[in-house]
């Protein structure tokens, strides 16, 4: 499924980033191929917001494999919102889902290749994730360094992250909607996600500047990350 109900309020404009074009294409189109591209995929639920129009004009809403539901006002409730619409269509508890974030345009179809192959049948799914690299500081009240923090074993959580639908269905209900992430709501279940290391080219869009480094990354690759 792709979370992509969200305004894009950091990223600016009155229209959400996710319709933003990036290298000639919105940036949810780029995630939805992505996803599509991912063999054995049987389909992508996209949760977008209730007045969203511009959704089911994407070229690759005519594939019959997309489906659409309502997302909610925080991420977590378009997950969970997705989860329910994927059941009512079919899928069960023991179904794997992929949850994308539609913010996630030059995510590689290989890396998420290498996901699914990592978790394999592992039940406490795992996440696509890159290594911190920098030395962290953390910021006293005036902006000034009061530490060097550790950054041994600290990884940057990403999408996809992967789990089976019934488990993550449960996690997100017990979750309350300020949990930022899946494997976030799974590890409050006591699962430990494996965590698959990503090409850095899986950037969130997240602010204006993000959207230039985005479009190099789809020029150069042809949409295919790094
Ligand atoms: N209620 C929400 C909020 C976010 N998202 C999706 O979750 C992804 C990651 O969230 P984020 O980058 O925080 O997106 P926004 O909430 O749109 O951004 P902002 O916080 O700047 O408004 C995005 O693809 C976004 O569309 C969603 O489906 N439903
Ligand atoms: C899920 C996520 O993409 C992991 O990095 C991210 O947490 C979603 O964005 P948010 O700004 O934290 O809601």
């Amino acid at each position: 499924m792709i979370a992509a109900a969200g305004a894009g309020l950091r990223a600016g404009d009155e229209i959400p980033k996710q319709y933003h074009v990036v290298a000639g294409r919105s940036v949810l189109a780029w995630s939805l191929d992505a996803l599509l591209a991912v063999p054995g995929m049987s389909g992508v639920m996209l949760a977008v917001a209730a007045e969203d129009t511009r959704a089911t004009t994407l070229p690759a809403a005519e594939d019959s494999r997309v489906h659409f539901c309502s997302g909610g006002a925080e991420r977590a409730a378009s997950v969970r919102s997705a989860l329910r619409a994927l059941a009512a269509i079919g899928a069960g508890d023991e179904d794997w889902v992929l949850v994308h974030d539609a913010a996630r345009p030059a995510v590689a179809v290989s890396d998420i290749e290498r996901l699914v192959d990592a978790v394999g049948d592992e039940p406490d799914g795992g996440l696509l994730a890159c290594p911190v690299r920098d030395t962290l500081k953390r910021a006293d009240a005036n902006g000034a360094v009061a530490e060097t923090a550790a950054r041994e074993g600290l990884w940057q959580a990403m999408t996809p992250q992967l789990f089976p639908l019934g488990r993550l269905r449960d996690a997100l209900d017990a979750a309350d909607d300020r949990v930022t992430d899946e494997a976030g709501a799974m590890e409050r279940m006591g699962a430990r996600p494996i965590l698959v290391a990503a090409s850095l080219s899986n950037i969130k869009y997240t602010y204006p500047e993000d959207a230039p480094l985005l479009a190099r990354w789809m020029i150069s690759t042809g949409g295919e990350g790094a």
